[in-house]
């Protein structure tokens, strides 16, 4: 940087590159990526688009990788490309390279048909898998097979069983097997404990990726405002037996919590920071019923596959204390909600006032350091400035890092894209360790059974709304201000 003047250097390739303090070794061979329940919705949307955007960005390269699409469905390899060829570009429309690219892509696709708790399916895959290894690596390259389970947690166990018998990489060419579970990892303490023991009865820690995606985002840290402003449609079924406590905040939000609140770890290294991570959420007190508040929209229980008298919360704020030197007497306020007036995630630190403030009360806020994790993405910090002019009056203002205008040009990867390439690569940081999932659990579970006992209940709200009334009272009562007549426009180019 010279004086006076800066400058940003763009990073045209960083293919391969070692990340500081991991340690990563160059691989070369055979890499099978499978794909289980490649039928479904997550595959479809999530695994095959990122899939996709990695293979054209170079990092899965024709001669190395083959891709398997697993399911129950019987359809052929033609069946599962079309169902996923619509999915793999981005909003931005296809150019005939992007095209050229979907075919390219597309032919590296097969599809196997199978059950998840019988072996007649995963011989039939691990013989596909084997030939492929056997073209493409000659006689000394490496058999890497990844394994995504885009399944419910109710086969994770009968799948990795099939795949510890049936389908692990070939020892005698040297690579690994890796596994990655998506979320939800458990109901609760007990359930999820019992879950990381089957499965880790099959595989190492080293081998289990615990997917959490917004670990994966571009911007992740201490969240305090989760709002979207859709419902539960046609997830009705599967949101009513989980909630929106164990749908986001015990996972997505508790994750970006710890990466906010812990210390500074030792080295980069994933173990390092992931101890960090757990001793915050072994810090945090238990949760006091009069810090939380529970919602649930009007029309919720309209969706068929919901029960008439529903008592599971779409809404939640809840106040979390860390009980260490940093913490004490700071509320973490984590809050998200389903239906409501605008779809956003941030991280809002609040200052707090000035003692003797000179200005008598005349501010219009307090100060706060906001992190917009989506959409446009940003770092703003809103200030109390002066108003130029010959008077000394304030107002607030804003100095502002807006990606789309500071990065102009530069693609922002999708969280799945990062977090299956940091698994090819072997780099579990921004994954759950089982400890990490323990302890995040022993902090929901008391209240979360509660809730299922009926204990308590979620407030009605309009959707399109704030949420419940009330929620902005346990704000206030933890002590945020809200600032009034003040909104951050991101800037358009
Ligand atoms: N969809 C999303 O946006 C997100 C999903 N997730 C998680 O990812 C995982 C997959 O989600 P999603 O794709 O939405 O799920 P789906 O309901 O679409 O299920 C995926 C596939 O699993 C098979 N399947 C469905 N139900 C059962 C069952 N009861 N027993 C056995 N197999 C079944 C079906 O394939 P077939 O019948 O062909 O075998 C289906 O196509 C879940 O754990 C979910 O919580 C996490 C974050 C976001
Ligand atoms: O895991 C989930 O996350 C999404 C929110 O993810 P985002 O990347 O779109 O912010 C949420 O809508 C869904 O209910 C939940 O299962």
């Amino acid at each position: 940087m010279g004086s006076g003047s800066w400058h940003m250097e763009k990073r045209h390739s960083f293919k391969n590159e070692p990340v500081k303090d991991v340690e990563h070794v160059l691989e070369n061979g055979s890499l099978s990526i499978v794909v289980l329940g490649a039928s479904g919705d997550l595959a479809k949307k999530k695994t095959f688009p990122a899939l996709f955007n990695l293979f054209q960005q170079g990092f899965l390269q024709p001669n190395e990788v083959h891709i398997f699409g697993y399911a129950r469905t019987k359809i052929s390899d033609d069946e599962l490309r079309n169902r996923i060829r619509g999915y793999l570009v981005r909003d931005k429309g296809a150019s005939p390279k992007d095209l050229e690219d979907v075919t390219k892509f597309l032919q590296l696709i097969k599809y196997v048909s199978g059950s998840y708790d019988t072996e007649e399916g995963f011989r039939l895959l691990d013989k596909e898998i084997s030939e492929t290894e056997v073209l493409r690596n000659g006689v000394d390259g490496l058999s890497r097979r990844l394994f995504y389970l885009a399944l419910p947690p109710s086969v994770y166990p009968s799948v990795c069983r099939m795949i510890r018998h049936c389908c692990m990489n070939k020892t005698d060419l040297g690579g690994w097997t890796r596994i990655v579970v998506e979320k939800p990892f458990g109901k609760d303490l007990e359930s999820a404990e019992q879950l990381s023991t089957q499965i880790g009865e099959l595989f190492e820690e080293s081998q289990i990726y615990r997917i959490d995606h917004y670990l994966g985002k571009e911007l992740v840290q201490n969240l305090i405002v989760f709002r979207e402003d859709f419902g539960t449609e046609g997830r009705g079924g599967y949101f009513d037996e989980y909630g929106i406590i164990r749908d986001i905040i015990q996972n997505h939000l508790l994750q970006v919590l710890c990466l906010v609140a812990m210390e500074k770890p030792i080295s980069l290294k994933p173990e390092h920071i992931r101890d960090e991570k757990v001793k915050v959420l072994q810090s945090v007190l238990p949760i006091e019923d009069d810090e939380v508040v529970l919602g649930q929209y009007d029309g919720y229980r309209d969706d068929p596959t919901v029960p008439d008298h529903s008592n599971t919360p779409t809404f939640s704020t809840v106040v979390l204390r860390i009980h260490n030197e940093r913490w004490e007497g700071v509320p973490f306020i984590l809050k998200a909600g389903k239906a409501l007036n605008s779809r956003k995630a941030e991280i809002r630190v609040q200052f707090k006032d000035v003692p003797g403030d000179i200005f008598k009360c005349k501010k219009q806020g307090r100060n706060e350091f906001v992190i917009r994790l989506q959409p446009s993405e940003a770092m703003y910090m809103k200030l109390t400035v002066k108003q130029p002019g010959l008077e000394m009056s304030t107002v607030q203002s804003e100095l502002d890092l807006s990606y789309g205008q500071r990065y102009q040009g530069v693609t922002i990867p999708e969280a799945y894209e990062r977090l299956i390439l940091d698994t090819i690569r072997g780099d579990q940081q921004h994954f759950v360790r089982r400890d990490e999932l323990k302890a995040a659990w022993e902090i929901f579970t008391p209240l979360l059974h509660r809730i299922d006992n009926g204990d308590l209940k979620p407030l009605p709200y309009k959707p399109g709304s704030r949420g419940p009334a009330e929620a902005d009272a346990l704000l206030e009562k933890a002590g945020y201000v809200q600032t009034h007549g003040y909104i951050w426009i991101p800037p358009t180019l």
